[in-house]
């Protein structure tokens, strides 16, 4: 696990990214997607929105998703899985790169068939405590013509990562832009960030 948590640093200091397979095992993301969780998303989830607290908004134009969020004290222990790596990733940054990264958060998400999510940076523009997202897909073969691709902005270009069982995409909320594509298969995954704040 070292190792990936090197590379994710190591990307982090060349480009503001990185793309690590199997940060969850197939084991492990089968784990997860048996979770009630996923399978009841239409009943659990709610529609994602686009700011934070009373600038919240539903736009359908913008984000298509559903979303719930995860408890550290009441996940399950497959999610639990998960949450715990994650702190352990930020703990490996914070010494590695002297970082200072207090928390995360982290909610499941579902992209209906033909949904997705406009570009956009993750940073709020009146709360800068997101420093880095991190997104971790659970999508077993996942095929490049089914799309859903999460296209990322470099300062001139742009290029795609698909959304494959077990990779995480890390990178700073603060300066790449980035976007869901739709897709023609429903697109599961844990979406969060790490936070230089411990949340309330
Ligand atoms: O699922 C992804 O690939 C990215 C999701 C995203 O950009 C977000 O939730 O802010
Ligand atoms: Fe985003």
């Amino acid at each position: 696990m070292n190792e990936l948590f090197d590379s994710v640093a190591d990307g982090l200091v060349d480009k503001s990214y990185a793309i690590i397979d199997n940060f969850l095992t197939t084991d492990e993301v089968a784990q997860i997607l048996t979770l009630p969780h996923f399978n009841q998303h239409e009943q659990l989830f709610k529609k994602a929105g686009i700011g934070k607290n009373a600038d919240l908004q539903i736009n359908e134009a913008i984000r298509g998703d559903y979303i719930l969020w995860l408890d550290k004290n009441t996940a399950p222990p497959a999610a639990m899985v998960y949450l715990n790596r994650l702190n352990e990733l930020i703990q490996h940054l914070n010494r590695s790169l002297f970082l200072s990264m207090k928390d995360y958060e982290v909610h499941m998400t579902v992209y209906p068939v033909g949904t997705y999510y406009k570009r956009h940076l993750d940073q709020f523009k009146k709360d800068d405590h997101r420093k880095l997202s991190v997104i971790c897909y659970l999508n077993t073969n996942w095929k490049e013509e089914e799309g859903g691709q999460l296209r990322i902005y470099t300062d001139h270009d742009s290029f795609d990562v698909l959304p494959v069982a077990g990779r995480l995409v890390c990178f700073r909320s603060d300066v790449l832009e980035h976007e869901v594509l739709p897709a023609t298969r429903q697109r599961l995954s844990l979406t969060g960030w790490i936070l230089d704040q411990q949340i309330m």
